[in-house]
């Protein structure tokens, strides 16, 4: 068995989990949230996805050895080490979340033997097509089902200006196959949508051109690719302009191994966060949250919502602003997200639909069309759940509107499709702890791809979780 598969395998807890994922197939896993008593506890959530896929992928285009702590174990982030290795990196597990990367330096890549399996994960997709796109290598790329129905012409198409070649007969899906660039030029880009993972791909992509590759984006996205960058070595300018954010990168440096302590991720944080928001008389600490500015929108929400949301101890690890989240179950009431918060808090809007159905009043959440294009459709699928347990819903091409019923007032008692996306199924289960009657979500398998403890931690928390198949 490979080092990947070793890998994977030494999780038995997830054992079923990531079977069912590496296969694309197989049973679904129903699960079900029942009305819990107060949840009390600390809450460790697992380190960050986004930091987690980028300290592999850097490592890997570096020369030297990356150390990691606190990496996320989750599927998203094993593929993505196994893809490194295809590339020639040399990816080892040491202990829970330590991990060693022994990179091949910039325009090091090899070409890879199999096809990149990216699973789940657009992030690890996007990211690793811009980390191979200006190197003379060939690479194929696949999905789960719901990766292979995302666009990738968002990437592909800033990656052709370098020089690449996208091959897909799927228009602009996955599977497709990139040709690297043999003589890459730098590369001037807008960015037309709000993505850190199309401005990942352009910079990473500009990691192995020659001169100076420009990255312009309107509205500020998390901002990891830039700090890691810089960090590992690169040269990393930002400046503000008229146009927006103008992010310089100077081409073909040399990447320096690093030490990279992965912080705790907001976006899993924000479901014990919200299930504690929902679950009357609770009062839990989530300790070591990342508070990147570029990540907190959620947080700034649900304090003008009204929560007793206290950020403890702020201090600054591994580079990252961290701090301890100490939450009390408050009465909320409704609001208007401020839209231009959307880029901050954008994997947060489905627990937080689900949150705003227990507050008093309407939630408007504007300027959140790029929810249409992830793991699922995020705002059909939050409106259709929402309407089976019982919550009336108003949505438009770009916005969502729970219209709230109260602390006590979600019926639930209802089946609640996941479409293949985690963070669907995560915010039913936390609905399902404060609803009436039971929710049960059809299949909570793809929570292994972002937060694989989300279960036991939760269940430690006091939640009434359990699986239907056993
Ligand atoms: O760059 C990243 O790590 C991510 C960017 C976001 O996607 P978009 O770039 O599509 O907005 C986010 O939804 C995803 O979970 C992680
Ligand atoms: C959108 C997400 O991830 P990705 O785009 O990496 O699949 C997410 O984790 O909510």
């Amino acid at each position: 068995m490979d080092e990947a598969r070793r890998v994977r395998y030494q999780h038995p807890k997830y054992f079923l989990f990531e079977r069912r994922l590496m296969s694309g197939h197989g049973p679904a896993l129903p699960m079900t949230a029942r009305k819990s008593g107060p949840l009390s506890g600390v809450a460790e959530v697992p380190g960050d996805k986004s930091i987690s896929h980028r300290a592999l992928i850097l490592g890997a285009l570096s020369v030297g050895e990356t150390r990691i702590t606190g990496l996320l174990e989750g599927q998203d982030v094993l593929d993505t080490a196994t893809a490194m290795r295809a590339f020639g990196a040399e990816v080892t597990q040491h202990g829970p979340g330590e991990w060693s990367v022994h990179g091949v330096g910039v325009g090091g890549f090899a070409e890879p033997e199999q096809v990149i399996d990216c699973g789940n994960s657009g992030t690890g997709v996007r990211l690793i097509m811009g980390a191979m796109a200006t190197t003379d290598i060939t690479a194929t790329f696949t999905g789960d089902a719901s990766l292979n129905k995302r666009p990738m012409g968002r990437v592909t198409d800033p990656l052709a200006l370098f020089g690449a070649q996208a091959h897909t007969r799927r228009g602009g899906r996955l599977p497709l196959t990139l040709i690297g660039a043999a003589d890459p030029v730098p590369v001037r880009y807008r960015v037309p949508m709000p993505s850190a993972q199309v401005k990942s791909a352009v910079l990473l992509a500009g990691l192995n051109a020659p001169g100076q590759t420009v990255v312009i984006e309107q509205e500020p996205t998390r901002d990891h690719t830039e700090r890691m960058l810089r960090g590992f070595g690169a040269t990393v300018s930002v400046a503000e302009s008229d146009e927006g954010r103008v992010i310089t990168l100077t081409g073909q440096p040399e990447l320096q191994g690093q030490n990279v302590a992965v912080p705790r991720d907001p976006s899993s944080a924000a479901f014990p966060v919200c299930a504690a928001l929902m679950v009357q008389n609770s009062n839990i600490l989530v300790p070591g949250v990342s508070q990147n500015p570029t990540r907190n929108g959620i947080f700034l929400t649900l304090q003008d919502m009204g929560a007793d949301l206290v950020l403890e101890n702020p201090r600054e690890e591994g580079g990252e602003p961290v701090a301890d989240l100490r939450v009390r179950y408050s009465a909320l009431k409704g609001i208007e997200v401020p839209p231009e918060r959307a880029a901050s808090m954008i994997d947060e809007y489905p627990v937080l639909a689900a949150l705003a159905a227990t507050a008093e009043g309407d939630t408007v959440m504007r300027g959140i069309k790029e929810l249409r294009v992830k793991e699922s459709d995020r705002i059909d699928a939050m409106a259709r759940g929402l309407e089976a347990c019982g919550v009336r819903i108003s949505e438009t091409e770009d916005s969502l509107t729970v219209h709230g019923m109260g602390p006590d007032g979600v019926p639930g008692g209802a089946t609640v499709q996941s479409h293949l996306d985690h963070r669907i199924a995560m915010s039913f289960l936390c609905l399902g702890l404060a609803a009436r009657a039971p929710i049960t979500v059809d299949d909570g398998g793809p929570i292994a791809t972002s937060f694989p403890v989300f279960e036991p931690l939760m269940q430690g928390l006091g939640a009434l979780i359990t699986r239907d198949n056993r």
